[in-house]
């Protein structure tokens, strides 16, 4: 039994409570939240602490310069997205982007899902308007319901225990598909079965399957079949918004004693909630998973370096991952200082773009929309910045589907704004669908590479 359950070993470690939480829902009802809490702390835990660890092992790695983080997933997971098939196309997709990473660049890919969990939403506005009536802004399903009636958007603290069990159905199937050798690279075709007739995206990769195909042939005949080739390792992350939650998803680890949040193996504090004197810094400073944190274009180096002060004292490699999020038109101004900062300070941190939270716009048509070539010119500035700094550019963080959604614009298929409401699906942000996915991959294992300055990739882009 990896974990101790005790209330009174738990109500030690609330220190968080004591300080301002911002984004934190108006429960109309404390009593019934604390039901909930209550239950929540005596189910079982979603992960456990040695795979938590194992990917703080893996972000090291990361953080070295010898693995490429890929992070990714919807920007708002969905009760109603618990299906098998839903399910089955995100870990697609991201196996996928996986291979022609590690194929393309490589360089081992450390694979963390933007999964199981990524049910709650911080946002900018507490209200949202329409057609004159206001209402409470849609925080995520764990909080309040996206429909724009008043009744939908009353917080209800009965979501956090769907939250759970939607985590746990979703991660249940994603653990089957890796063991069950779905995840296999011999499957490597496989996943595309679907999608390469239609798409040039899916017979660019169609052709590096091929690729990859032949050199599992020739290993074979060399007498060399190694079993890590046929196993994979997938990780879960979402954002550690809704404190109650989080706190009572926090076991003790029997063998260690120390306190991990077993909702999943990675948690990230967002640019919202990072303040240095607020809650989320002081719940995440309380647990061993390991930690990422979202800096936005006002993030100063001095806060960079508190930052690592707080969540990463014993500095821990692997445990703290930097995700800039500044957006195509300052990442080359505004990173550098940073970088060098920490660098300087002797810090090990894994360095990660997120190339789409700075470059979100309301198109013409009223959509909340990215554009493929400004999130592409953000991971060429992230690479540009790195490169010259003579650091490790570590990663990315993108929001994505397997499915066909028109969402953001560019890409494979010139999507444009008049496109939009077609399919038009996410709950939140705007995310790259699975042929605008496999194009981002394509690319960043180009820069990775070294062949793809920005210019060039942009060209490589027109061209086909
Ligand atoms: O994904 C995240 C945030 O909730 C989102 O970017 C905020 O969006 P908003 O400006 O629509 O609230
Ligand atoms: C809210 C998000 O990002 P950020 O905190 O960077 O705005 C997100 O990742 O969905
Ligand atoms: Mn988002």
């Amino acid at each position: 039994m990896p974990f101790a359950t005790s209330t009174d070993v738990l109500s030690r470690e609330e220190s968080w409570r004591t300080l301002p939480a911002a984004q934190q829902p108006d429960w109309p009802d404390p009593d019934a939240l604390e039901r909930v809490c209550d239950e929540l702390r005596t189910y079982p835990p979603l992960v456990f602490a040695g795979e938590c660890d194992n990917l703080t092992a893996r972000l090291a790695a990361v953080a070295r310069g010898e693995a490429f983080l890929l992070q990714g997933g919807d920007c708002a997971e969905t009760f109603d997205g618990v299906s098998a098939g839903q399910i089955r196309s995100k870990l697609k997709t991201m196996l996928q982007m996986a291979a022609v990473l590690t194929f393309g660049a490589s360089v081992p890919v450390v694979k963390v899902g933007r999964i199981a969990g990524q049910y709650s939403k911080p946002r900018s506005q507490p209200t949202e308007t329409r057609d004159g009536v206001t209402l409470p802004t849609y925080r995520g399903d764990s909080v309040n319901g996206l429909a724009f009636t008043a009744e939908a958007r009353v917080p209800d603290p009965q979501r956090l225990l769907r939250m759970y069990n939607s985590s746990a159905a979703t991660l249940n199937l994603v653990r089957a598909f890796i063991s069950g050798g779905y995840a296999d690279l011999r499957e490597v075709h496989s996943w595309n079965q679907d999608f390469v007739r239609t798409s040039p995206a899916g017979q660019r990769y169609e052709r590096l399957a091929e690729e990859i195909d032949s050199a599992l042939s020739f290993m074979r005949a060399c007498g060399v079949d190694p079993t890590e080739l046929h196993r994979t390792e997938f990780y879960t992350s979402h954002e550690a918004l809704i404190l109650d939650y989080e706190c009572a998803m926090s076991r003790l680890d029997s063998r260690s004693n120390d306190r991990y949040d077993v909702s999943a193996h990675m948690l990230w504090i967002g640019e919202r909630t990072r303040q240095l004197d607020g809650a989320h810094l002081e719940f995440a400073s309380k647990v061993n998973n390991p930690i990422g944190v979202k800096l936005g274009p006002t993030t100063t180096a001095d806060e960079a370096l508190s930052l690592i002060d707080r969540l990463d004292p014993k500095r821990v490699p692997g445990r703290l991952t930097f995700i800039t999020r500044m957006g195509a038109e300052k990442i080359r101004d505004l990173l550098p200082r940073l970088v060098e900062k920490v660098t300087a300070e002797g810090a090990q941190v894994a360095w990660v773009c997120d190339p789409m939270h700075g470059n979100t716009f309301t198109a013409s048509t009223g959509h909340k929309t990215r554009s493929f070539d400004a999130v592409l010119d953000e991971v060429a500035g992230f690479f540009e910045v790195h490169r010259s700094l003579g650091t490790h550019p570590g990663g990315i963080h993108v929001e994505i589907t397997g499915d066909d959604v028109t969402e953001c614009v560019g890409g494979g298929h010139a999507l444009v704004a008049e496109d939009l409401h077609q399919r038009y699906e996410s709950a939140c942000d705007p995310r790259l669908n699975r042929s605008q996915s496999l194009d981002l991959a394509f690319l960043v294992a180009e820069m990775y590479r070294g062949r793809g300055t920005a210019a060039g990739v942009r060209t490589v882009q027109a061209v086909r």
